[in-house]
């Protein structure tokens, strides 16, 4: 199956310049859904994976569903004033700026195995900040693993020594 077909360009949004990768239609297709998962998981290639981390909102797709296959827990990372428990917060940045994303302090034990998902890696900036906040509580991160890595980004240059999977590259 040729997952590209279900990825759609969008250009100049959310901005002027930026061509948007649209996995809605990906996520509108039972077979793809299904594809896009088996492809996931023969991609993690590791054994006794403790938690999935999915980032907000997207890492939440298949985060949960890669989670329940490897037999692991998910961790949602999310953005400011969402978690209501005893949280740490990891601030990063942006383009223009900076931003923050939040972890239960509680969500990961140390020493535990993390497979970190999202659906897009761009600049790297959300997936640097969410491997700090996992390594900040004491987890191992075994993988950061994304559906679409824009590869011009370069945001794996931001990863440093962790290996770094991509189903689609463009
Ligand atoms: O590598 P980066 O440059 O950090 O960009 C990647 C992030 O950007 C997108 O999320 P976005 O902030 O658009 O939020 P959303 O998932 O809620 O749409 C995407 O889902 C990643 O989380
Ligand atoms: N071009 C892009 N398409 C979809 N999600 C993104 N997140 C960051 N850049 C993106």
């Amino acid at each position: 199956m040729d997952l590209k077909t279900f990825i759609r360009d969008i250009d100049d949004f959310p901005r002027q310049g930026v061509v948007f990768k649209d996995i809605t239609p990906l996520l509108a297709n039972a077979k793809a859904i299904r594809y896009t998962l088996d492809k996931l998981v023969e991609m993690v290639g590791v054994y006794g994976v403790d938690k999935v981390v999915g980032m907000e909102s997207r890492g939440f797709f298949f985060g949960p569903l890669l989670a329940q296959r490897l037999n692991a827990g998910f961790v949602p990372v999310r953005k400011p004033n969402k978690l209501p428990s005893e949280k740490i917060s990891q601030t990063y940045d942006l383009e223009y700026g900076t931003d923050t994303l939040d972890m239960h302090s509680d969500a990961i034990l140390a020493g535990e195995k993390v497979l970190v998902h999202d659906d897009v890696l761009a600049t790297g900036g959300t997936a640097r900040a969410t491997c700090n906040l996992v390594e900040r509580l004491g987890g191992e991160i075994v993988q950061c693993n994304f559906l679409i890595e824009l590869d011009f980004l370069k945001g794996r240059d931001k990863l440093g020594e962790t290996p770094v999977k991509a189903l689609l590259n463009y």
